[in-house]
């Protein structure tokens, strides 16, 4: 006999929600940037975050990497609270050690790409597999030199960052991250401080990241990247999510004067 499971069951086991962010606010002093954001990225998904400049994108970013700690609301990555432990119905705040690792699973690249100066590109990506996660240096190397490969950097795996252009630095910084095997991909206006000839390659890498399935959360004001690669496009200001939805329903023709106003500016 064959059992077939409800087809909503097949759709929420393909839906599963790596991200979950919910009523998550967080103030500098009296500054209120985050107010109430809510969303969620379903696993092997690309969700674009758009906004002007002072909507909270970054800082919601580096609340999900435990970079900055929320004031209130809770975010989960694969069902794990993120900062905190759950014992029963008590929850504790996580020690270091434990948010290192919940780190671990979750890459960042941010805006700049800040490689360490003195070491190779390829050292740049072995160092946090063999002095974090204790890989032994010729396992490192081999994934190490994939990853540049995987980047289209493999002639590079030598150079310093200062002998690399800041696409190619980006890229490192991106194979850095993929180094430490995240669930996750963060990125923080990954292109926007490159000379336009150079963003070409790294929405590349990025479109390829996407077609392998890795869940990726990119804040960027690239509008072709979103239209092309998103599969949610959430439109945020003042710290609230104002619409939400498919690239196509939110660029194309969103709902809200607001997200026109925005994509008018960039456009
Ligand atoms: N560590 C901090 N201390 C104080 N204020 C901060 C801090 N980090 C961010 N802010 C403020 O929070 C607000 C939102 O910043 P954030 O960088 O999250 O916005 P954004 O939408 O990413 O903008 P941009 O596109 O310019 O990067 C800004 O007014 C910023 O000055």
């Amino acid at each position: 006999m064959t059992i077939t499971a409800p087809a909503d069951a097949v759709e929420r086991a393909v839906a599963r929600p790596l991200v979950e962010i919910r009523r998550v606010r967080k103030s500098f002093g009296a500054h209120q940037v985050l107010r109430d954001i809510s969303l969620d990225a379903p696993e092997g998904t690309v969700t674009v975050l758009l906004g002007p400049s002072g909507s909270g994108k970054s800082t919601l970013l580096r609340c999900i990497n435990h970079l900055e700690t929320i004031d209130g609301g809770r975010i989960m990555v694969d069902g794990e609270l993120i900062g905190y432990r759950q014992t029963g119905h008590t929850t504790h705040e996580m020690t270091p050690r434990q948010i290192a690792r919940q780190r671990r699973g979750i890459g960042m690249v941010f805006q700049r790409f800040n490689l360490f100066p003195h070491m190779t590109a390829l050292e740049n990506v072995t160092e946090a597999p063999t002095g974090v996660a204790g890989v032994p240096a010729a396992a490192a190397k081999a994934r190490g030199l994939d990853l540049l490969d995987r980047v289209g950097l493999a002639d590079f795996a030598r150079h310093y960052p200062a002998q690399l252009s800041g696409g190619q630095q980006q890229r490192v910084a991106i194979a850095r991250a993929l180094a430490m095997s995240p669930k996750l991909m963060l990125f923080d206006e990954p292109t926007s401080a490159l000379d336009p000839e150079l963003v070409g390659d790294v929405l590349d890498v990025m479109r390829e990241l996407a077609r392998d399935g890795m869940t990726m959360i990119v804040v960027t004001h690239e509008i072709g990247f979103a239209r092309g690669v998103a599969d949610q496009v959430v439109f945020m200001d003042g710290g609230v999510v104002v619409e939400s939805g498919d690239a196509a329903a939110v660029i194309d023709a969103p709902r809200r004067q607001r997200t026109r106003n925005f994509l008018e500016s960039v456009r």
